[in-house]
């Protein structure tokens, strides 16, 4: 099954599409990147998939209709962590995680001990157990971002939406948030539909890149496939050499220009 497929999906602000005719399909435990310039549109591709921006065009999730399903259901099956979170500065990590469980409480909205120990999963696994009961307003940028992929994890979805995860991390946090990330694909079978602005990163986990530009769908495929210097130029304005690493993924170097005589 798939687990996500779009449809002449377009999407926008106040009746004014930004994102036009995208269609496409991501199988169930890949990693599909979604790639472009600034503005593209890759945010609100995001958002119309989480349900968060009206769309036009079909989005199904799983095989259903994400228009059909309620909040709740919604949210059982798509976990989406966004790129610009409003953190209440002062819930505890532990208890900002817990609210990745309000989709999975019982009519009584209590937490179960199964509740606590799924959280207590999700910082273990975001390396958070130390920073359990700091409140959210005393983190730094990447210790926020990372309770923020906690409380997602908690939720336990087959789908994550990620946008943007590494933002404010530096190389080797980022690594290590990407390879978290593909262990939890790997080992639970989790798809997982990200924007990254980071190229090399994009080309080295996700099986599958989209490229938007200006709303519309450059190009699609595998990131050796999708990545060149031309269409690096052509799309982001960007002079830049295309490498390989010795596993075969590409590696976007950019280039600076001629000094002149
Ligand atoms: N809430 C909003 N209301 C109106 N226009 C918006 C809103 N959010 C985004 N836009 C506009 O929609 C277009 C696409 O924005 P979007 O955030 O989806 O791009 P993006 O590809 O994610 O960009 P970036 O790489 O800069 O994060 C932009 O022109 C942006 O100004």
């Amino acid at each position: 099954m798939k687990a996500l497929r779009l449809h002449e999906v377009s999407a926008g602000y106040g009746g004014k599409p930004v994102v036009h005719n995208v269609s496409t399909t991501v199988d169930e435990g890949g990693w599909f990147a979604i790639v472009g310039p600034n503005g593209a549109g890759k945010s609100t591709l995001l958002k119309a998939i989480a349900g968060l921006v009206p769309h036009a065009g079909t989005i199904e999730v799983h095989g259903r209709a994400a228009r059909s399903l309620s909040r709740r259901e919604r949210a059982r099956e798509v976990g989406y962590a966004p790129q610009k979170p409003a953190l209440p500065e002062g819930l505890t990590v532990t208890d900002y995680t817990l609210l990745g469980r309000t989709p999975h409480l019982g009519p009584l909205a209590r937490e179960s001990a199964a509740d606590l120990s799924t959280v207590d999963d999700s910082l273990a696994r975001l390396d958070l157990a130390a920073l359990s009961g700091r409140r959210l307003g005393t983190l730094s940028g990447g210790e926020a971002q990372r309770a923020v992929l906690a409380r997602v994890l908690a939720q336990q979805t087959r789908l994550l939406l990620l946008d943007e995860p590494t933002t404010g991390l530096d190389v080797g946090h980022a690594q290590t948030l990407l390879e978290r990330l593909d262990r939890l694909r790997r080992e639970d079978g989790t798809t997982v539909v990200s924007t990254l602005h980071d190229l090399t990163f994009a080309a080295q986990y996700a099986d599958t890149l989209l490229l938007l530009d200006n709303g519309e769908v450059a190009a699609e495929g595998r990131p050796e496939d999708v990545l060149t210097s031309e269409r690096l130029r052509r799309h982001y304005a960007a002079e830049t050499e295309v490498l390989l690493t010795s596993g075969g993924h590409p590696v976007v170097v950019p280039l600076r220009a001629a000094p002149e005589a």
